[in-house]
């Protein structure tokens, strides 16, 4: 892998994640490539969904695809969270309109056999160690990029529930029927998680962003015993092999939000249903936020839409912040609208 990257052009994500002065509040999105894109559909009728994944010149061509478009602040290697998963020899398929779906999910604790660990994160994630080197190297220094990885709940519950889920009633039976298997089921999760985050920013990845995106599902309790502490060593174990900006998202996890702020991460991630300033007063005036608008409101005007923006930031002040959607942007979202947001960031 060739590491001699071309000199980075844009740094004001990076800025605001070290709580460095930023001239304009820097934007990326979730799911910023994706299917709202015509041009990641036309590639999309092509592929199945993983085979992009694995494909280190397709996953360079989508991730390049909405920085080609919008003046973007950051660069989201094209991948998913549940390639960790597949790495443990679980087999996963996406469906169209249906969303991930396991072909064996776990279902008692004895099928933890089953799974291949330790995991070789380079026989098994290396694709996505490839794409994001050709992608640093494809961007020209015009904006970081990103590596992620699910967190270690979030995953689990995929990989009980087979699929997604209004309740997570099996996975959180789990963690009471089971705790001890849980735990260790988290575990085999952390440690694989750990060298996949080290090797994606050993291959070029410039900040790292962890989803627990199913946090919403937690007791305050179940989180503090069976998510955050997971999560906070995957800061402290990836931060003693590299360095750079880390963020944590907890969707729907505004019982977290104290908690969270004293595990190491840089910045924290937070969806539509809090207040900016509340949001803010919980994380503490030493760690960046991210979010939050809610994504349905870029199906309102585009006028409409850039006073939201404006407005937002206004709450959440100019500095030690970057913009965001409170989650991913939705297929049906026009183009058009999202460049509104990011103007309306940029000009706020
Ligand atoms: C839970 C989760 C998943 N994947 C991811 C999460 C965490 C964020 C979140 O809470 O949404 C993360 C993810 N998935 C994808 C990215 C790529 C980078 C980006 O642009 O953000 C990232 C960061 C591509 C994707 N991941 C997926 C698509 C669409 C797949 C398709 O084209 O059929 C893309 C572009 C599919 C996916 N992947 C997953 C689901 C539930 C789905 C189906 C729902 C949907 O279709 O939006 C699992």
């Amino acid at each position: 892998m060739d590491l001699n990257f071309p000199p980075l052009k844009n740094d004001r994500i990076l800025r605001a994640a070290r709580g460095e002065e930023t001239d304009k509040v820097p934007v990326w999105v979730m799911r910023q490539a994706g299917r709202y894109l015509p041009e990641f559909r036309a590639t999309r009728v092509n592929h199945d969904f993983f085979s992009m994944c694995r494909t280190p010149e397709v996953a360079c061509e989508i991730t390049l695809q909405p920085i080609r478009r919008f003046p973007l602040d950051a660069a989201i290697i094209f991948s998913d969270i549940l390639v960790v998963p597949q790495a443990l020899g679980m087999e996963v398929l996406m469906k169209a309109g249906e969303g991930p779906v396991f072909t064996s999910p776990l279902v008692t604790p004895e099928d933890l056999n089953m799974l291949e660990t330790p995991v070789n994160v380079d026989d098994k994630l290396g694709y996505v160690f490839k794409a994001i080197n050709l992608t640093r190297h494809k961007l020209e220094g015009k904006v970081p990029l990103i590596g992620f990885a699910g967190a270690p709940w979030t995953l689990m519950s995929y990989m009980i529930e087979g699929g997604g889920s209004k309740t997570m009633s099996k996975s959180k039976a789990w963690l009471y029927r089971y705790p001890d298997e849980s735990h260790k089921l988290l575990q085999i999760l952390t440690d694989a998680i750990v060298d996949f985050l080290v090797g994606q920013v050993r291959a070029g990845a410039q900040m790292l962003q962890v989803f627990e995106s199913h946090a919403e599902y937690l007791s305050p309790d179940l989180f503090t015993q069976f998510a955050l502490p997971y999560i906070k060593q995957i800061q402290e174990r990836v931060r003693t092999k590299v360095d750079v900006p880390m963020c944590i998202f907890p969707k729907g996890g505004h019982f977290s939000l104290e908690q969270l702020s004293s595990v190491g991460y840089d910045i924290i991630g937070l969806d539509w249903t809090i207040k900016p300033d509340e949001g803010r007063q919980k994380v503490g005036p030493n760690i960046t936020v991210q979010g939050n608008m809610d994504p349905c409101a870029l199906y309102g005007t585009k006028e409409s839409i850039q006073v939201i923006a404006k407005n937002m930031v206004h709450r959440f002040g100019s500095q030690r912040y970057i913009a965001n959607l409170g989650h991913g942007i939705y297929p049906d979202v026009d183009p058009e609208h999202l460049a509104a947001f990011i103007d309306g960031i940029h000009d706020a």
